[in-house]
């Protein structure tokens, strides 16, 4: 078992058959132990390990508990091996997928099965990580409106087995949790706070849970320059919604009892967050995409439709699409030119990710933001690039933004905690062109490879729209009213011109004002997840590593 001591050893009973059966600091691992082989005639032995770090639980084994399951070996175990414990531990199944399952092992004395459960606990109890007590908001009218079901029958059972304790508050209304974490919970009594819905409901937790850590440290959010307070409490999401690409992006499924677990055994994913400003106010964060053009357009007019269900999409996408609008304005960035990724790289964000472990220190980005008050100051504006142009899409994607629809996303080399944001212009085209790029987003070919299409990594950007800077500062602070934004051409319009303006989808939402400033927040916020695995460390558990064995003489 790698070089780590052993903390214990011991050959007992599990199932019909006689293990060995091994704890140190980092694994538990069991084997068909050598006589039991022999009686049985079974040949190669089949090891198995789990990492202590994914063990659930573990304790007395009740006797109803696996009097059934076990039928066949009662016998044997009741005669040699009367006293049984039983380790829950994470086991992986197929894409992503976690489940809890359970190994019970009888002992020969009551004494030994006591140890096996003191010392295994006492293994636990040094994971610090692992929360002990949450704050679980559900919104029971998200997606099919399952959240108190999914939660009540997949989640809490879970919890009580890790020993977690929750209180639940049921939402009532609207924002009813993002008020609820900005002004009243007592957070200091959390280890975490939970949100059972969809992306609407994570949008409402991250508000509220970044507005109180602002508030909490004396920082006014409303400063578009304001260096944010990370917030101390990790967020867990409990898929429940019928957008829950947060969840997807970070855990690689949607699955509620996947995303249990990974709340149980305290994984933290940090995230980057945009804050988006108009002028000097605070608008809203943003985690996935900001969209102007093409996706705001389809968002606002899917909204209208919302009666359609899901199908609005689709039929949006096609009005939108067939619109064909343009809209004319000014882009300016700071690039993010210390980052080791770029967005054309073809290097995935996944779990444990390079180039996420390679974030500018606070000192560094200090003092690229004092840099940058004192060029400001002195009327210059170096290391910002400025482009005027007439764009049918301006996005923003902060992560990869896949989905079914789009496997690869908007931006498929996108990183979840390094700071930036992937900055996509496309700019005006034929209708086929722009249709070439849309299908680029289902295929293998690279979506940014057009003379239409550039894409930049960035730390902060604006965007003025043409028809804005003609207006008063007065008119800019007015919130402009939905209907002016409508995209959309009439019968009588020809779609190749747009003299207006779009409005910007902001993780879902629609934003009042066109004119906006994105700075990048690195890592404001964490989550119960760890990325999305690659391939081989999903395999660790199904192969069982010859490095562990063979065994030493047990101790027991
Ligand atoms: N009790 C409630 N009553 C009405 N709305 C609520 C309630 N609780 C939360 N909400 C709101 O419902 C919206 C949608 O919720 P959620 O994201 O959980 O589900 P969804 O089905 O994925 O939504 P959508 O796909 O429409 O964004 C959220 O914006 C949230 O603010």
């Amino acid at each position: 078992m790698d070089k780590q001591a052993k903390l214990l050893s011991s050959k007992l009973l599990q199932k019909h058959r006689l293990v060995e059966v091994v704890l140190n600091r980092s694994v538990l691992a069991w084997e068909e132990a050598e006589e039991g082989r022999k009686r049985s005639n079974s040949g190669a032995a089949h090891s198995h390990t789990v990492q202590v770090c994914e063990i659930v639980a573990v304790r007395k084994t009740e006797d109803e508990d696996d009097a059934q399951k076990t039928r066949k070996s009662r016998k044997e175990a009741d005669q040699l091996h009367p006293y049984a414990f039983t380790v829950s531990y994470v086991r992986r199944t197929r894409q992503h997928q976690w489940r809890c399952a359970d190994v019970t092992f009888h002992c020969p004395s009551q004494e030994l099965c006591e140890q096996w459960i003191r010392v295994t606990n006492e293994q636990l109890s040094l994971l610090t990580d692992r929360p002990k007590s949450l704050l679980v908001y559900i919104n029971p009218y998200g997606g099919k409106r399952r959240g108190k079901r999914i939660y009540e029958q997949k989640v809490a059972p879970v919890f009580r087995r890790a020993g977690i304790s929750a209180d639940v508050i049921v939402t009532e209304r609207a924002n009813h949790a993002r008020d609820h974490l900005k002004t009243e919970a007592n957070l200091d009594k959390y280890d975490g706070v939970v949100c059972v819905g969809g992306d609407g409901m994570f949008s409402e937790i991250l508000h509220g849970l970044a507005s109180r850590t602002q508030t909490d440290h004396g920082v006014d959010q409303n400063q578009p320059d304001a260096e944010l307070v990370p917030c101390s409490l990790r967020i867990g999401i409990i898929p429940a919604g019928s957008t829950d690409c947060i969840c997807f992006a970070t855990v690689g499924t949607n699955d509620p009892v996947t995303s249990a677990l990974h709340i149980i055994v305290g994984d933290s994913q940090p995230m980057d967050v945009c804050s988006v400003h108009h002028n000097d106010s605070f608008l809203r964060f943003s985690v996935s995409l900001l969209g102007y053009g093409f996706y705001g357009d389809l968002l606002t007019d899917s909204e209208r439709k919302r009666w359609l269900g899901p199908a609005r999409y689709d039929l949006s996408g096609v009005k939108t699409f067939l619109s064909h609008n343009y809209y004319e304005g000014t882009v300016s960035f700071l690039p993010a030119e210390d980052n080791l990724g770029s967005p054309r790289d073809k290097l995935q964000c996944r779990s444990g990710c390079r180039i996420c472990q390679h974030k500018p220190s606070s000192n560094d980005q200090h003092g690229e933001m004092s840099d940058e008050k004192e060029k400001s100051a002195k009327g210059c504006s170096s290391g910002w690039t400025t482009i005027h142009g007439k764009f049918i899409a301006i996005n923003a994607a902060s992560m990869s933004c896949a989905c079914p629809r789009s496997p690869k996303g908007l931006s498929p080399s996108a990183h979840l905690a390094d700071g930036t944001t992937d900055l996509i212009l496309v700019r005006k085209c034929s209708r086929l062109d722009f249709f070439k790029h849309l299908l680029r987003h289902t295929n293998k070919d690279d979506q940014f490879d057009h003379s239409f299409v550039e894409v930049h990594r960035v730390r902060k950007f604006r965007f003025q729209p043409r028809h804005h800077e003609l207006l008063s500062l007065e008119d800019l602070s007015e919130p402009v009213q939905k209907k002016a934004f409508s995209p959309i051409c009439s019968a009588q319009t020809t779609c190749s011109y747009s003299a207006a303006h779009s409005s910007w989808t902001c993780d879902g939402e629609i934003l009042p004002h066109a004119a906006i400033q994105v700075s990048v927040q690195c890592q404001l916020i964490r989550l119960f997840a760890r990325g999305i695995e690659e391939q081989q460390q999903q395999q660790f558990v199904f192969e069982d590593p010859c490095t562990l064995w063979p065994l030493e003489q047990s101790t027991n």
